[in-house]
């Protein structure tokens, strides 16, 4: 048994140093002692070789046993293991909760070996950092709290955060992922606890695009919180307080990404859920002024399109088979019209046609058309006008049942942060659709949160469909030998390779058309076999192969564009000299990978 887990560890270790350099460079550490032991970037625990432990001050504070790091990877491992034996048949939050501990324990004491577990195990982990035991985590961030990560600039620090930006330890930071706590998830407002959310994307950026862990920044706006229950949380943490409104916010939001700018200028910075006014508010502000992106607009329309193009393939058409497509998107908030606005920019470049008249839009007071009183700017432009509505039977505000009955759509996204609102009713309409593998994308986070799980889709909507959710759930088993695929449809598999293709571009701003890449990239990464199988998206299990992709297409768009500047010590002309193959070789050159670098003390 033991010498089984040795052997498939060291498999993975061999399988997840394709993008690894063969000698590690030393780091440069200016702490002795103690401290070295106290600091989770340049800890080895006893991993530590004698002669490091001499250079370093450490004789005598670690046990004699050097231990290596494949056999502090296998006791991690086996502690993870018994800990799952232990908790079976223990509900799904004490269960997902201690795994969150156990890991968490680990990042905060070794980060190396932390990422190495979370790269080799991402499909087993990445449910627990990230959606759905992440969403847990930030509803009870408060009482979960032992150590900070990660930077909280508040409301109270107005006028301090030039300077206190200069309190982050490290020299470059590369990535930052900011919140203001509004919108977490599904979950709505969770104040300064929605800091979960940055950590959780940076480990992720880690994991997928090798941004180097000393190099990332999580970042919490409290700029209070209009959560009733939290505000009179005795264990709340953040500012007590109603969130700042109008030009208030924007001062705050303004002011950190000044300090931002002033101190890392070619740091990029990913908007990440922020309530959708301002979502949008803050992308159409910055996004020409510094390199940033909006996640849950930006990142999540391109995986829903990649999603959208798969169905059509998935159907045997050819994609010029796109415009014919029925769409109802459920949910109008900043991701649902994200995908909206990048779909339709799609349609009319695939048929060279103006705006497309196939899709539906429906918030939670039904279908939107031009009759809604009260209408969202953002949502407007796709409202049906009263002669469409007329011409399908369907009129202002109709339900999610009716709508789906007289559409008969090949595809139901759902973004709605509703769950079960795909309900058996629903689902069965679909059998009507017009498609013959008709799409259902329950998107919204997490699980909860689910507009409908994949059992229940294939039950009702039939054998036939193609399913997607936005956190995972597990492949259906159909019977007689028959399965129902799931993909999981998340912004993972593209905010790691736009932050890190924009990074290696050294642009000054995220283009339209940077965006555009990483969504053709995935869109175009499966294989029909697969896409025939109802296989939309890649396995997890090679998130780190498909960012390394998706960066070089962003990359090579900035370049294409002539926004690239270069990064490090590669310009502007040398990128532009690249190959292909050079650039994703140059991507993947520049992707971290876990293992322990010498330590070289420097006063
Ligand atoms: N899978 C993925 O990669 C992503 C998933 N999401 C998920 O999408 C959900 C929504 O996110 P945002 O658009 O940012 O939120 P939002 O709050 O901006 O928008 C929610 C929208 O859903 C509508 N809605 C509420 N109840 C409804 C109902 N019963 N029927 C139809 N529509 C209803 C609201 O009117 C609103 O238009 C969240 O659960 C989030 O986790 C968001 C980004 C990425
Ligand atoms: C995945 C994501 O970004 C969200 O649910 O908000
Ligand atoms: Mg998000």
């Amino acid at each position: 048994m033991w010498r089984g887990v040795v052997r498939s560890a060291a498999l993975n270790l061999r399988n997840s140093r394709r993008y690894s350099t063969a000698i590690p460079l030393p780091s440069i550490i200016h702490k002795r002692g103690i401290d070295v032991l106290h600091d989770p970037w340049f800890n080895k625990d006893t991993g530590f070789p004698l002669t490091e432990r001499d250079r370093l001050g450490l004789r005598g504070l670690l046990p004699p046993r050097v231990v290596s790091f494949e056999q502090q990877y296998d006791r991690f491992m086996e502690s993870y293991r018994s800990l799952e034996k232990n908790t079976l048949g223990q509900s799904y939050g004490v269960v997902s909760l201690a795994k969150w501990r156990i890991l968490n324990r680990l990042h905060d004491r070794n980060e190396t070996l932390y990422y190495r577990v979370l790269i080799d195990n991402i499909k087993d982990f990445a449910p627990i950092i990230y959606t759905p035991t992440v969403g847990l985590v930030c509803q009870n961030y408060s009482g979960l709290f032992r150590r900070p990560r990660g930077m909280y600039f508040s409301a109270k620090d107005k006028g301090e955060m030039m300077s206190m930006i200069y309190n982050w330890p490290a020299q470059q930071v590369d990535m930052i992922v900011l919140t203001d706590g509004s919108r977490i998830l599904g979950l709505g407002d969770l104040g300064v606890q929605g800091i979960g959310i940055p950590i959780g994307k940076l480990d992720m950026y880690v994991a997928a695009a090798g941004i180097n862990p000393q190099r990332i920044l999580p970042v919490m706006l409290d700029v209070g919180t209009n959560n009733q229950k939290l505000l009179e949380d005795r264990l709340y943490l953040g500012l007590r307080q109603p969130r700042l409104e109008g030009e208030e916010y924007l001062e705050v939001v303004d002011e950190f990404m000044e300090a931002v700018h002033a101190r890392w200028p070619k740091a990029i910075v990913q908007f990440e859920d922020f309530q959708m006014k301002w979502a949008f508010e803050t992308l159409h502000r910055y996004r020409n002024k510094f390199c940033m992106f909006n996640d849950d607009i930006q990142g999540t329309a391109g995986v829903a399109l990649a999603g959208l193009l798969g169905t059509v393939r998935a159907q045997g058409r050819p994609l010029t088979d796109f415009a014919d497509q029925k769409i109802v998107v459920v949910g109008a908030g900043s991701a649902g019209l994200g995908v909206l606005n990048m779909a339709i920019q799609a349609v009319s470049r695939i048929s060279g046609s103006g705006a497309d008249p196939h899709f539906f839009l429906l918030d939670k007071d039904g279908l939107l058309t031009k009759e809604r009183k009260g209408i969202d700017p953002a949502a407007a432009p796709f409202a049906k006008t009263l002669a469409e509505t007329e011409e399908m039977g369907l009129r202002e505000g109709a339900s999610l049942v009716e709508v789906v009955k007289k559409v008969k759509p090949h595809v139901l996204l759902g973004l709605s942060g509703v769950g079960g609102v795909f309900h058996e009713e629903v689902l069965k309409a679909m059998r009507e659709s017009d498609s013959t593998k008709p799409a259902i994308f329950a998107m919204s986070n997490p699980t909860t949160k689910a507009e409908c799980t994949a059992v229940d889709a294939f039950k009702h909507a039939g054998e036939n469909i193609v399913f997607a959710s936005g956190s995972p759930f597990e492949n259906v088993d159909l019977g007689n030998g028959k399965v129902g695929h799931v993909n999981q449809a998340n912004n993972m598999y593209l905010f790691p390779g736009i932050g890190l293709g924009s990074l290696l571009s050294g642009a000054h701003y995220i283009s339209d058309g940077m965006l555009q890449a990483a969504a053709e990239c995935l869109a175009s990464y499966m294989k029909d076999e697969e896409i025939q199988m109802g296989i939309l998206y890649p396995s997890i299990n090679s998130i780190r192969e498909i960012t390394a992709e998706v960066a070089a297409a962003v990359l090579r768009a900035a370049i294409g564009e002539g926004l690239a500047e270069g990064h490090g010590d590669v310009g502007a002309k040398e990128l532009e000299h690249m190959s292909e193959g050079e650039i994703l070789d140059h991507v993947k050159h520049n992707m971290w990978y876990p293992i322990y670098s010498p330590l070289v003390h420097e006063r």
